[in-house]
């Protein structure tokens, strides 16, 4: 049965494949995840499919803007009725603020469930040398929770973040903030561009609340068996 802690990515670029998947899938995920290649080739329809099954929707677009334009884009990311959002914390507090701000002003206007809006840390796929080579001072740990806590400040729901990062974040946030984790590969499997990761058991003992995975499911020969075999080991930690 579906655990509601499990969000698939859906890294793919045609509703063929979409369909295919979620129906290989079937009750087993209920929360998937739309990101850039699947949105930018097929637009909005993905978004109202997956609610047409039931599923919950992470559109994840990252925005990154001022903060007039990524408020009006959440709130036009909102219209579409998914589930969770994301900005980049790196657009800053005001930014973070505005589109928090703005979208639970539009739900309310338009009478609908306000969905959670998220902040981006620092990527999974960045490792120190990638930090510092941006001329990062900070370690990347205390970027991340210093970008928690704007988050947290500017009225935002969680953010997405390593499992490396989870149990700082959950001291520093307290219970309710979210921590969305990608970057998690089971033992044994691909590593792919990911940086900062961990196993599922590990993610969830340490602190996240949902777990973003794509390739370890939707590459594998048999992505039903291999989302039954991560389910059954986040089982181990409730
Ligand atoms: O926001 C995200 O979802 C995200 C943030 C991040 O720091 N790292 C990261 O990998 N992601 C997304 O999480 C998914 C991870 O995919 P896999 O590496 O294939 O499991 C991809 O769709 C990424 O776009």
């Amino acid at each position: 049965m579906a655990d509601e802690r499990l969000i698939a990515a859906l890294d793919v670029h045609t509703m063929e494949d979409v369909e295919r998947l979620v129906t290989t899938l079937g009750d087993s995920v209920s929360y998937y995840k739309v990101g850039m290649e699947l949105f930018y080739s097929v637009g909005a329809q993905v978004v109202t499919w997956l609610r047409e099954q039931g599923k919950d929707v992470f559109l994840d677009l990252k925005l990154h803007d001022i903060p007039n334009t990524a408020a009006g884009g959440i709130c036009s990311m909102m219209r579409l009725g998914a589930t969770m959002l994301n900005v980049h914390a790196s657009g800053g507090y005001t930014m973070m603020k505005t589109a928090a701000e703005r979208m639970h002003a539009e739900a309310e206007k338009m009478g609908i469930a306000c969905p959670k809006l998220i902040a981006v840390t620092v990527l999974t796929s960045i490792n120190q040398e990638d930090w510092e080579g941006l001329g990062q001072a900070l370690q990347i740990k205390s970027a991340v929770v210093r970008y928690a806590k704007l988050a947290k400040k500017a009225g935002l729901d969680g953010v997405v973040a390593s499992a490396q990062e989870a149990a700082l974040i959950r001291e520093v946030c307290g219970e309710d903030f979210l921590i969305v984790t990608p970057g998690i590969r089971p033992a044994g499997s691909d590593v792919n561009d990911q940086s900062r990761i961990a196993t599922p058991f590990n993610a969830l003992k340490d602190g996240s609340t949902h777990l973003v995975i794509g390739r370890p499911i939707y590459a594998s020969a048999d992505p039903k068996t291999a989302a039954l075999k991560i389910l059954e080991e986040m089982e181990k930690v409730k």
